[in-house]
C-alpha cells in the first residue's frame, strides 16, 4: 500500500490578500496558518490540513517552485501531470495559474502556466545543448497543445478556429471516451504544433480570447466553466523510441 507521501494527488490551499472592495467593506481575515504546519485555522474551531498551504503573503515563484516544478522535470522523465485549479468565483484561480494576457504583469507576479510553459522550453533547450556537450545526438522535441473548455454539458474547442465563439450552439467533433483502463481521453480535438515559448503562449492568449468573449453571453448565475489547456511533449531519444507525455492545466469555477 501507498504510503501518505507516495500519494500521486496534492492538494495545495492558497490564500489570497483581501481585494481593496473587501478592505472598504470592512471584512475581516478569517483564516490563520498554523506555522510550520500545513493547516489553516477557520474561526476558533476549524482545523483543515493540506499538503500545502500558502498564506496571504506566499509569492507565485514559490507556488511554482513547491507544487509544480518537479512534475515538468517529470515530463521529461516520461510522466503525465495536471495541476487543477478549484476554488469559488473571485478566490485566486486565474491569477495562480495565470494566463496568455500576462504580458504587463513583472515577472514576479507570472502565474504556473507561463512559468511551466518557459521551464519546458528551457528544460529542452538544456537538454539539446547537454547532448551536443557530451557528443551524443540530441534528443528531438516536438511540444503541441490542446484547448478546451466544458461549459455545462457542452465541450468546446478554444482552438478551433472555425467555431465562432458568439455562436455556441456551434457543435464541436469532440468526443469524450473511456477506454478499457478507464481512462478518459478525447477525440476530434485541434492540435497546436509549437516551436516556441512565445508561439505556446500566443496560442494560450488566443484560445483565452475565444474563452472570454464567449462568457460574456452567459448568465452570471451559470458562467461556471472548466478550461483544460494541454501541452504534449513528444521526446524522441537517437534510437528513435518515442516518448509522448502529457501536461494538463485545468481550471473549475
Ligand atoms: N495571491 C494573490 N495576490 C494578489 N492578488 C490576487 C491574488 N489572488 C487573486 N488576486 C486578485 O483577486 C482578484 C480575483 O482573482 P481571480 O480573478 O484570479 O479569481 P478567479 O478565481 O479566477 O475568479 P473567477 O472564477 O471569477 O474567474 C483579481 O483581481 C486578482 O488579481
Amino acid at each position: 500500500m501507498a504510503s501518505q507521501n507516495d500519494c500521486c494527488v496534492k492538494v495545495a490551499l492558497r490564500i489570497r490578500p483581501q481585494m481593496a472592495k473587501e478592505k472598504i467593506e470592512g471584512c475581516h481575515v478569517c483564516t490563520l496558518v498554523t506555522p510550520g504546519e500545513p493547516q489553516v485555522l477557520l474561526g476558533k474551531d476549524k482545523a483543515f490540513t493540506y499538503d500545502f498551504v500558502f498564506d496571504i503573503d506566499s509569492e507565485q515563484q514559490h507556488i511554482y517552485q513547491t507544487c509544480v516544478y518537479k512534475l515538468i522535470e517529470g515530463c521529461f522523465e516520461g510522466y503525465n501531470a495536471t495541476v487543477f485549479a478549484y476554488g469559488q468565483t473571485g478566490s485566486g484561480k486565474t491569477y495562480t495559474m495565470g494566463t496568455g494576457f500576462d504580458v504587463n504583469l513583472s515577472l514576479q507576479e507570472q502565474g504556473i502556466i507561463p512559468r511551466a510553459v518557459h521551464h519546458l522550453f528551457e528544460g529542452i533547450q538544456s537538454r539539446r545543448e547537454r547532448a551536443q556537450e557530451t557528443g551524443i545526438q540530441p534528443p528531438e522535441f516536438k511540444v503541441s497543445a490542446q484547448f478546451l473548455e466544458l461549459y455545462n454539458e457542452e465541450i468546446l474547442d478554444l482552438f478551433d478556429g472555425a467555431r465562432d465563439p458568439d455562436n455556441r450552439s456551434r457543435k464541436s467533433n469532440i468526443r469524450i471516451h473511456e477506454d478499457a483502463n478507464g481512462s478518459i481521453y478525447t477525440t476530434g480535438v485541434t492540435s497546436r504544433l509549437v516551436q516556441s515559448e512565445e508561439e505556446l503562449l500566443q496560442c494560450l492568449k488566443l484560445g483565452a480570447l475565444s474563452r472570454t468573449t464567449a462568457s460574456t453571453q452567459m448568465n452570471a448565475q451559470s458562467s461556471r466553466s472548466h478550461a483544460i489547456f494541454t501541452i504534449y511533449l513528444c521526446q524522441m531519444r537517437v534510437f528513435q523510441q518515442q516518448q509522448m507525455v502529457r501536461l494538463e492545466v485545468r481550471r473549475r469555477d
